[in-house]
Order: structure tokens, then C-alpha cells, then sequence
């Protein structure tokens, strides 16, 4: 058949997340649109990111909680993990998930979808993989993110994965070596341990997660490096592929010997590299900034005032879910609008790591705080003696969160410990509702519950603001262990 021309007024690339979502919003005002997907549909949240990752976490958690037996005064023996199990259930589930996904895609005009992969040619032209082309009126970018893969990776051969090769394993391996101490790095890495995989991270200038503030990086790092071989800052000279695996030579610290240890693989967890470098955008007249990103408002997701839009993790700013389902959204609709393009606010910012102990960050970080000469105050509690934390032997855990001096206001928190990814949010509510610390105490706090933690650190905020009435800390009207 001869190369096919179409004429659309909304080309949306990538049909993930972002992609799925800017195409409900713009079907709502027009019916000629071209949802492009060169992939596997299914998105990248529910194939090979959150959810498979959380399958995966579920059990090592579960098998975790046996650990603690003893320390409780119960009898019983740890499971043994069978790995062919535990992997058989993340598929089926995993395969569960993308189905619905694929459901929603299977009801969408079939006359819209095009299976292809897409290349600008220029600012309203797409050449596709199959050898046809599109001319769109306007254009939304939602190409996602890839495995970043630095090449000092190579030499582990086929013994180098990433995410996208975890999810389809049928057993798991005997040892894993994790490289990137970041959110997939921790999540993966403690996950894998806990299932008795032997399980080296390599991090790199000590960072852990996405923390900033420095008390609770260091909290972290120290957290971690009890429960499992966390090397933050070493340096790998060598990593070489041999007969049985991927042999790498190390020092864990800048001081330490050189040790030499054997993996089954190298799981690569170093970032992830927004899909933006191979669609040709060289050929249209956006301007990039040094990441090789389209300049755009991130409150219309319009690249300049261009008739172009970017969302999710193609625009590489803020990878989650619920953002790039957000992204996806406005871009769709002002697509679908422009040249009218409105504003929209955008959430405050909420990020967890599913690690144990949990990792939150709200709103602002202490980074974004001290780097802007903000004058802000922290308040900070460990969760060490917090009761509720104690009497489950969930007691690890720091808390900070940032007030603003002039107004009281809740400015942001970064935090380690239990339960975060339910404080986190709930912190998230309040700081987009731009309550003060001290409207946010007058909330009701039960007990004993972990909450009582962060009313204890809202309450130490309150008093380094300097704004009373004060209550005592550690009332004793607060329960014990508050
Ligand atoms: C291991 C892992 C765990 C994660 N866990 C969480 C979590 O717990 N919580 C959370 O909030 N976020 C999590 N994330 C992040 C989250 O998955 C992403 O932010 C989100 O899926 C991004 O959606 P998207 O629409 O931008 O990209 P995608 O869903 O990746 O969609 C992009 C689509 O574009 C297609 N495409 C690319 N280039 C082209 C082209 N040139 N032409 C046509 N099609 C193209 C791709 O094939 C893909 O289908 C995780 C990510 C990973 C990797
Ligand atoms: N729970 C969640 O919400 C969740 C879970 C997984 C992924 N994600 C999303 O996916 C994104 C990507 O995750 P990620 O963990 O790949 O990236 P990341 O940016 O969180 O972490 C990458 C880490 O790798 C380190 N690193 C880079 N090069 C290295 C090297 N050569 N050796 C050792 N360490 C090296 C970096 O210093 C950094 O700490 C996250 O930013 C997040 O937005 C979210």
C-alpha cells in the first residue's frame, strides 16, 4: 500500500498515561485527532513501574513482619520464599492491570489510534514508522521516559537490566546488584533482599531517595545501611562480565579495600531519560533547554506559544503518576482550545518511596527552601519513642517539616518512617489548603495513632516560630508516647 497522508487537528504522541488522558480531554471538543503509540499499550505505570514494583514490595514486606516473630513473643519459623511463586503472582497481577488499561484503550474510536512510532519533520508534520505521515494542526508530546543507562553499564553484557526486565521474570535470581540509590534503587533493592535475593545497593555521593533536607538524608543513609550492603558513596572500579554473572570490584567507602563480588545481574536504577532525544524535535522551531526539553509553562503544558504541548515524563520535571495523568489532561484540553491555552494550578507537590522505612516529601523541599534565602523555621520529631510506631516495632522514622516565619504558614516536610505515605498526604491536603500550623493543630488527632508524630512536629514548628499559645511538648494530655 502507498504511504497514507492524514490531516488531524490533534496529534497526541504516546499513548501512556498522559497521552491517554489529553486524548479523553480533547475528544470532548473535537473527533479528528491521532492518538499515536509506537509501543506496547498498557503505559509504563501499570507494565513495568508502580504497580509491578508494588507486587513486588507486597510480599517482601509481608515475609518482613514474620522477621519481627521473636521480638514480639511469638513462635513461628520465617517463610521460605518460593520465587517462582512470588513472580507468578507479580505477572498475573501485573497482567491484571495492564488488561484494564488496555480495556479503556480498546474503547477509544478506533478510526483515532495508529500503531507507529512518530518523528517530527517539521512543526506540523510527523513521519511515522510504517511510512505514512500526519499533518496536525496541533501536536502534544507524551513519549514518557526511559531506563538511563550510563555506559560504564555495557561490560555486564546481557547480565545488564533495568525495570522493564524485572516484571517478567519467572523465578528470581540468586543476586542482584542495584545501581542507584534513588526511588527505583530502594524500592527494588530492599524488595529483592527481603525475598532472600542477595542484594549489593551502589549509590553515589550519599544521596538516598529524593531527600534534600540533610538530618533526614542522613537518617536514611544510616537506616538503610543497617538492613541491607548499601554502598552510598564508593567507587566501582571495575564491573566485567564472567562466566557466572557480572563480577564487580569496589570499594565501599573512598578508604575502604577493594572487594570484588559476583551478581547474577546489574540492575540499573541510575534516573530516567526523557523520550524526547529521538523524535526530531531538531527539525521543528521549539526552543530547548539544556536537557534537550521543549521550554514550556508547566501551568498550560504549551512549549512557548507554540500550537505544541509536552506532558508527564517526556517534559522530565515531575515523573509521578498523578502528575503526568494531570499534565496529560491540560494539555489535552488546551490542545483542543488554542490558540485560547489556559492556566490551570497545579497540585502541591507530593512524593513517597515505598522503601521500608517509607519516604515522604511535601510541597516545598528544604533544597528549594535554603537555596531561595527563604527565612523558614523546622520543626522535627523523631518517630523512635513515638508510641503507636512503638508498639507495632515501627520505630524508625524523622520528620521535618518547614513554616514560614511571617505568615505560619505550612511550607513543606521530609520525612523517613512509618506510615509516611498516609502523613504525606495528609500534610499535602493541608499545605495546598494553605493552613497555618497552628489551624492545622486545632484539627483532631486520635490516639494512639502515628498522626499523634506529626502533631508532636507541628507542635515543636509552632513553638521555633515563635507563634503561641504553645502548648507543652510531650503533654501529658497528649497520651502517652505522642
Ligand atoms: C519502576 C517504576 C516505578 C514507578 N513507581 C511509581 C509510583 O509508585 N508512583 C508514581 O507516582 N510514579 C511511579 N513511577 C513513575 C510513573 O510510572 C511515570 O511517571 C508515568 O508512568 C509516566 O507516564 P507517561 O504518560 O508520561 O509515560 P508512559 O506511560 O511511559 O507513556 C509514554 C508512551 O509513549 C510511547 N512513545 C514513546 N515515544 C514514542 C514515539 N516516538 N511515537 C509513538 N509513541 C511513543 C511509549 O511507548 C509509551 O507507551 C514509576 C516508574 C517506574 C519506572
Ligand atoms: N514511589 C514512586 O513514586 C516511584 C517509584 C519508582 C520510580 N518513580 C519515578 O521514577 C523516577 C526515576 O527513578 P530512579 O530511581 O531511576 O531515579 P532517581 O533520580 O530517583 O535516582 C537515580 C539515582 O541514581 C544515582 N546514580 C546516577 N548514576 C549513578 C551511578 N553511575 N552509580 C550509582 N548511582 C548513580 C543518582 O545519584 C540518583 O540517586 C523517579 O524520579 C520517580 O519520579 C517513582
Amino acid at each position: 500500500m502507498s504511504p497514507q497522508k492524514k490531516h488531524v487537528e490533534i496529534a497526541i504522541i504516546g499513548t501512556g498515561t498522559s497521552g491517554m488522558g489529553a486524548y479523553r480531554e480533547a475528544r470532548k471538543m473535537t473527533d479528528s485527532i491521532a492518538l499515536i503509540e509506537g509501543g506496547e499499550y498498557g503505559t509504563t505505570c501499570a507494565r513495568v513501574g508502580c504497580m509491578p514494583s508494588k507486587l513486588l514490595i507486597a510480599p517482601a514486606e509481608v515475609r518482613h513482619r514474620a522477621e519481627l516473630f521473636s521480638q514480639f513473643g511469638l513462635k513461628g519459623s520465617i517463610p521460605d520464599v518460593d520465587g517462582a511463586a512470588v513472580m507468578q503472582r507479580v505477572r498475573n497481577e501485573r497482567d491484571r492491570f495492564v488488561a484494564f488499561v488496555n480495556e479503556d484503550v480498546e474503547e477509544f474510536d478506533a478510526k483515532h489510534k495508529i500503531k507507529a512510532y512518530a518523528k517530527f519533520v517539521d512543526d506540523h508534520t510527523l513521519a511515522l514508522s510504517n511510512g505514512d505521515s500526519i499533518k496536525a494542526e496541533r501536536i502534544i508530546i507524551a513519549t514518557g521516559s526511559r531506563p538511563n543507562i550510563p555506559n560504564f553499564f555495557n561490560s555486564a553484557e546481557d547480565r545488564l537490566i533495568t525495570n522493564d526486565d524485572v516484571f517478567d521474570w519467572t523465578d528470581l535470581p540468586k543476586s542482584v546488584a542495584v545501581f542507584g540509590a534513588g526511588v527505583i534503587g530502594l524500592e527494588l533493592g530492599q524488595a529483592l533482599f527481603r525475598l532472600g535475593v542477595k542484594v549489593h545497593l551502589f549509590g553515589a555521593e550519599d544521596l538516598v531517595g529524593p531527600l534534600s533536607d540533610p538530618a533526614v538524608r542522613n537518617y536514611a543513609l544510616e537506616t538503610f545501611k543497617k538492613k541491607f550492603p548499601f554502598h552510598s558513596s564508593g567507587e566501582v572500579k571495575e564491573i566485567k562480565r564472567v562466566d557466572n554473572g557480572v563480577q564487580i570490584t569496589f570499594r565501599s567507602k573512598p578508604d575502604d579495600d577493594i572487594t570484588v563480588e559476583t551478581f547474577d545481574y546489574l540492575l540499573a536504577a541510575t534516573g530516567r531519560r526523557a523520550n524526547v532525544d529521538n523524535i526530531g524535535l531538531e527539525n521543528t522551531s521549539l526552543k530547548l533547554d539544556k536537557r534537550g526539553v521543549p521550554l514550556y509553562d508547566p501551568l498550560s503544558m504549551q512549549c512557548g506559544n507554540s500550537h505544541i504541548f509536552i506532558a508527564g515524563d517526556a517534559n522530565s520535571d515531575i515523573p509521578l503518576l498523578h502528575e503526568a495523568s494531570d499534565e496529560g489532561r491540560l494539555a489535552g484540553e488546551n490542545a483542543a482550545r488554542y490558540p485560547s491555552v489556559y492556566k490551570r494550578a497545579r497540585k502541591v507537590p507530593l512524593g513517597i518511596v515505598f522503601s521500608d522505612p517509607q519516604i515522604g516529601t511535601v510541597g516545598k523541599s528544604y533544597r528549594e527552601l535554603s537555596e531561595n534565602g527563604v527565612d523558614f523555621a523546622i520543626g522535627e520529631v523523631s518517630f523512635e519513642n513515638q508510641g503507636r510506631s512503638r508498639v507495632m516495632l515501627m520505630n524508625k522514622g524523622l520528620m521535618r517539616l518547614y513554616g514560614d516565619r511571617d505568615t505560619g504558614i505550612l511550607l513543606g516536610g521530609e520525612m523517613i518512617g512509618p506510615g509516611q505515605e498516609h502523613l504525606a498526604h495528609l500534610l499535602a491536603w493541608t499545605i495546598q489548603m494553605r493552613m497555618t500550623v497552628e489551624e492545622i493543630l486545632q484539627l483532631p488527632f486520635y490516639h494512639p495513632v502515628i498522626e499523634e508524630g506529626l502533631r508532636s512536629a507541628l507542635r515543636v514548628l509552632l513553638q521555633e516560630m515563635g507563634m503561641g499559645p504553645q502548648p507543652p511538648l510531650n503533654c501529658i494530655d497528649c497520651g502517652p508516647g505522642a
